[in-house]
């Protein structure tokens, strides 16, 4: 049986997982292929780090020269994270003719078309199912399974981080900061979390996910986002009093003949597919105009869910280079679709606030929604402790442009304390 030889760039989370199943699944994956897959070069940073994975006949460098100049490798798989380096890496590679796997949401969804149009160029293959919600194959569910439908939303728990830690902290009253220490010792997180927290990482996923649903190619300056840094516990008790679990939502859906695309944290009724998630796990929450409503599960994050995923990808590849097919994009669908405006996205909110415990401050709140057309569905004082009170508002369904005026609003009222302002979701 003729070999492939494979170059991995990175030998952390994915890097070792990756390398565990390529070796424990070897029969299985040479039967299916029809090719011998041989890990041949690793790249690391650090050659003294000790290593968990077997690397009997493998070699191992911080050399990234050894994978370009040698070509018996044709195919790397790039698991190492960042963006301008892992880009200046996966040119070279291209330019060499080299088919690359990443996992790199970072750098697809700012990079993808540029690398996409140089792998086309260079006949090589270029797939990165493990960039979004890592070891649930949504990205090539929407390429052959939603191929002929017209896909209206998508909505994701797309971040294994912030839900594990949204979780502990709904069903364990764990503090935040002892929740993110425990996503990053079980290797989720990202080596620096703050694109976990902060809503970037899973902005970067609905990028990806947004040309893949509506093919359009969109930016981070495109995505309205929020991360969960600054969620209080107590609102995250509030809104599962009112029987809603909060979640970091990723969502790309059509409004009229438009599209939006947010990251923030969603009260997501308790009896809706989504608040149901927990942990790591991730969920992609698809409807389209054919196939209704389908949701898709598994761990979002991790050694093996995400290997899993780079492996499908590294057969893939391997498939094409058997049948002699490399080149084609992982994607072709592109569609010109503006982007909403802020006055036609509409929503409830939940809105939780600090005020003066006086009177004649619930009269001035009120003429504040009533001045920007909004109005109250449900209003609860939660906490009441020397002079101020706690106010959780549900409003009925307005557009961002009416929030933005009641935010506005809440500036010039300085001794008012805007603590949250979350969509809620009412719906699939
Ligand atoms: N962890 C997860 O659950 C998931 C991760 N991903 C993505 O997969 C990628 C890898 O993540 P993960 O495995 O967690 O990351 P880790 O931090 O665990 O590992 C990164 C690896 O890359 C190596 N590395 C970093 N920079 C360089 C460099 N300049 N040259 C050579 N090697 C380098 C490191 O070397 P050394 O060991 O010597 O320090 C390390 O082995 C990232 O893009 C991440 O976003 C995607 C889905 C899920
Ligand atoms: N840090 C990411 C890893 C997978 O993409 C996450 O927590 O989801």
């Amino acid at each position: 049986m003729e070999t492939i030889n494979i170059g991995i760039l990175g030998l952390g989370t994915v890097g070792s997982g990756v390398v565990r199943i390529l070796q424990s699944h070897a029969d299985k994956i040479s039967s299916i292929t029809g090719r011998k897959l041989k890990v041949k070069t690793v790249v690391v940073r650090d050659m003294t780090k000790k290593r968990t994975v077997d690397l009997d006949g493998v070699t191992l460098t911080d050399d990234f020269e050894m994978l370009i100049n040698d070509d018996s490798i044709q195919m790397v798989v790039e698991v190492m994270g960042t963006v301008e380096k892992a880009r200046e890496y996966i040119k070279r590679l291209l330019e060499a003719g080299k088919h690359v796997v990443t996992a790199n949401k970072d750098l697809i969804a700012t990079y993808g078309p540029e690398l996409t149009k140089l792998a086309k160029e260079k006949k090589c293959d270029l797939f990165y199912e493990a960039s979004v919600a890592g070891g649930i194959p949504i990205l090539r569910t929407i390429v052959n399974s939603f191929a002929a439908d017209q896909i209206v939303s998508v909505k994701g728990i797309v971040n294994g981080t912030t839900n594990y830690i949204l979780t502990q902290m709904n069903q364990n009253n764990v503090a935040y900061e002892e929740a993110l220490k425990d996503a990053q010792e079980l290797g989720f997180a990202e080596a620096d979390p703050t694109n976990d927290v902060e809503g970037i990482d899973a902005a970067y996923k609905m990028i990806i996910l947004t040309q893949f649903a509506f093919g359009k190619d969109i930016t981070l300056d495109d995505v309205k986002i929020e991360g969960i840094s600054k969620i209080q516990l107590s609102d995250i008790k509030e809104a599962k009093r009112l029987g809603y679990n909060i979640k970091l939502l990723g969502v790309a859906e059509k409004v009229n003949d438009h599209i939006t695309i947010s990251v923030g944290p969603v009260l997501v009724p308790q009896t809706h597919p989504l608040a149901t998630v927990i942990n790591e796990n991730n969920a992609v929450f698809v409807t389209g105009v054919a196939v209704g409503e389908t949701m898709f599960y598994g761990p979002g994050a991790g050694e093996l869910p995400t290997a899993n995923s780079v492996l499908s990808d590294i057969i893939s590849v391997t498939k094409n280079i058997v049948m002699g097919i490399t080149g084609n994009s992982f994607n072709d669908y592109s569609h010109e679709i503006k982007l909403a405006t802020p006055d036609e996205v509409k929503n409830p909110y939940y809105i939780s606030l600090i005020v003066p415990d006086k009177t004649g401050e619930m009269l001035k709140l009120t003429e504040l929604f009533t001045n920007a057309e909004a109005s109250f569905k449900l209003i609860t004082q939660t906490e009441a402790n020397e002079g101020f009170a706690k106010i959780s508002i549900v409003t009925h369904a307005m557009t961002e442009a009416q929030l933005l005026k009641i935010e506005e609003g809440l500036k010039q009222e300085t001794d008012v304390e805007l603590l949250a302002a979350y969509k809620v979701l009412e719906k699939g």
